[in-house]
C-alpha cells in the first residue's frame, strides 16, 4: 500500500445557517464540488502539502514520534478510550498541546487553523494506537471549493483528513495503545465506510470544526460526510430526502473573504444585547425551514409543480431578509439578489454569510438562467450551475 486517495463534498445550506447553532432545523445538501486528499509514502518524515492555502511543511519523524508518544488529555480514564471515543477528549489541552507542535508564529491564520485541525485529528487518532511509523510519507490536500466561502470547506477538509486517518489506521492494522480500550475496527472493508464509520467520521470532523469555527452545529460536518440532501437539527439524527427528480441551483461568490467564527460571534453577541429579539429572529427561521422542508419533502414523491418553486423562492426571500436581520448579509450578497430579482430568480446567502457565497433555486420552467449568469459575471461575481446532492465521502 503506497497511496491512499479520500474526498469529501461540500455543502450549501438551503435554510438555517446561523439559526441552526441555536437548535433550529437546518436544511443542506452536498456539493459536486469536493475536496480530495492524497497520502502516498515517499522521503523521510511526514510531508504536510495544503495547495489552496500555499502551504507545503515538513515535520521529522523524532518529533512527530514525541507527540504520538504523549498522553492524550481524556475527561475520563484512559482505559474507557480508543479512537471511537472522540466524545472522551479533552479538547482544550488537546489543542494546546497542538498548537505548541505546530510552531504557530511560523504561518498566517487560515494556514494554522488547517494545521492545528489536521495534528489534532492526527495526535487523538493515531496517537491512540500502537503505530510505529517508520516509512516516509506525503499529505496532499486539494479543493475544488473556494476556501472560506460558505461551502463547507472547512468541513469538507475535516471530514477528508478524519476519514483518511481511519482508513490508515484499518490498512495498517494498528491496535490500541495498551492504557487505552481494546480497538475493533472492521479491517475486512477497505473498499469504502459503513454507516458506523460515517458516523465516527463525522464525529471526529465535528471536533476539528470546533477548531475553526469555535461553536459549531454539526451541520456542516454531516452532510460533507453522509452527502445527499438532508434535514438536521442539533442533537436528533438527520434525516435524508431523497428527490425524484434533480434540483439546481446557481452557486454565486461575491469573492469577498469573511470568516466563520467571526461570523458565529457576532450573532452571538447580538444575542446578548437583544435576546427577545434576536430570539424571535431565529424562531421565524425555524418556521421558514420547516416550510421549506415540507416542499422539499413533496419533491420526494411527486412531480414538482411551479406552485412548489414558486413558494421555495418566497421562502428564499424571507430568509435572507431574517438574515440580514442578524446581520450576517453584505453589500455583495444583498446586489446579488437585486440582479437576480430581475430575472424573477430568488437568491440567499449561503453558509455564515458576510460575503461569501450565495445560492439561488432554478426552477426548471425559468428561461434566461445563462443570462441571469452572465448578468452576475458582468459585475464582479463567480456564478456556476450545479445539482444538489454529490455522494458523501469515499475512498477514491
Ligand atoms: N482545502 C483546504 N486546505 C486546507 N485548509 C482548508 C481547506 N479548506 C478549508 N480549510 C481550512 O478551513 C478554514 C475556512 O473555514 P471557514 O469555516 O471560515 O470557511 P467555510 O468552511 O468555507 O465556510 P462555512 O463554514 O460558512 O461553510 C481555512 O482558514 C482553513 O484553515
Ligand atoms: C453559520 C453556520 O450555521 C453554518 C456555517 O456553514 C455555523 C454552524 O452551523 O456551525
Amino acid at each position: 500500500m503506497s497511496k491512499i486517495r479520500v474526498s469529501a463534498p461540500g455543502k450549501v445550506i438551503l435554510h438555517g445557517e446561523h439559526s441552526v447553532v441555536y437548535d433550529k432545523l437546518a436544511v443542506a445538501a452536498s456539493l459536486g464540488l469536493r475536496t480530495r486528499l492524497e497520502y502516498c509514502e515517499e522521503g523521510a518524515g511526514l510531508r504536510v502539502e495544503f495547495g489552496d492555502l500555499g502551504l507545503t511543511q515538513c515535520y521529522n519523524f523524532k518529533d512527530v514520534h514525541q507527540l504520538l508518544s504523549t498522553q492524550i488529555p481524556l475527561t475520563q480514564p484512559t482505559a474507557y478510550y480508543n479512537l471511537t471515543h472522540p466524545e472522551l477528549l479533552d479538547h482544550d489541552k488537546i489543542t494546546e498541546i497542538v498548537e505548541k507542535f505546530v510552531d504557530l508564529n511560523r504561518h498566517e491564520p487560515k494556514q494554522r487553523q488547517a494545521l492545528v485541525s489536521f495534528f489534532y485529528l492526527f495526535f487523538a487518532i493515531v496517537g491512540s494506537t500502537d503505530s510505529n511509523l517508520s516509512d516516509g510519507f506525503k499529505l496532499a490536500v486539494r479543493s475544488d471549493l473556494t476556501v472560506g466561502a460558505g461551502t463547507g470547506s472547512s468541513a469538507s477538509f475535516a471530514v477528508a483528513i478524519a476519514a483518511f486517518l481511519l482508513h490508515f489506521v484499518k490498512v495498517k492494522k494498528f491496535k490500541s495503545k495498551n492504557l487505552y480500550k481494546s480497538l475493533d475496527l472492521n479491517v475486512d472493508n477497505l473498499q469504502n465506510f459503513d454507516t458506523t464509520e460515517l458516523d465516527l467520521v463525522s464525529k471526529w470532523a465535528f471536533q476539528s470544526e470546533r477548531i475553526i469555527h469555535g461553536t459549531p452545529s454539526g451541520v456542516d460536518n454531516t452532510i460533507c460526510t453522509f452527502g445527499g440532501l438532508v434535514s438536521f437539527r442539533k442533537g436528533t439524527r438527520p434525516q435524508k430526502i431523497t428527490l425524484s427528480s434533480k434540483i439546481t441551483l446557481i452557486l454565486i461568490d461575491t469573492n469577498t473573504p469573511r470568516d466563520t467564527k467571526t461570523l458565529v460571534g457576532k450573532v452571538a453577541t447580538k444575542r446578548a444585547k437583544y435576546r427577545p429579539i434576536i430570539d424571535a429572529i431565529l424562531d421565524a427561521m425555524d418556521h421558514t425551514t420547516i416550510s421549506a422542508l415540507d416542499y422539499f419533502q413533496k419533491m420526494e414523491t411527486s412531480d414538482v409543480s411551479g406552485e412548489t418553486y414558486d413558494a421555495l423562492g418566497e421562502l428564499a426571500d424571507l430568509n435572507q431578509n431574517l438574515l440580514r436581520c442578524l446581520g450576517v448579509s453584505h453589500p455583495k450578497l444583498d446586489q446579488a439578489c437585486e440582479i437576480l430579482a430581475t430575472f424573477g430568480l430568488h437568491c440567499k446567502l449561503t453558509g455564515a454569510g458576510g460575503g461569501g457565497c450565495a445560492i439561488c433555486v432554478v426552477p426548471p420552467s425559468v428561461k434566461g438562467v445563462e443570462k441571469a449568469i452572465t448578468e452576475l459575471k458582468l459585475n464582479g461575481f463567480g456564478a456556476v450551475l450545479t445539482d444538489l446532492g454529490g455522494c458523501g465521502v469515499r475512498v477514491d
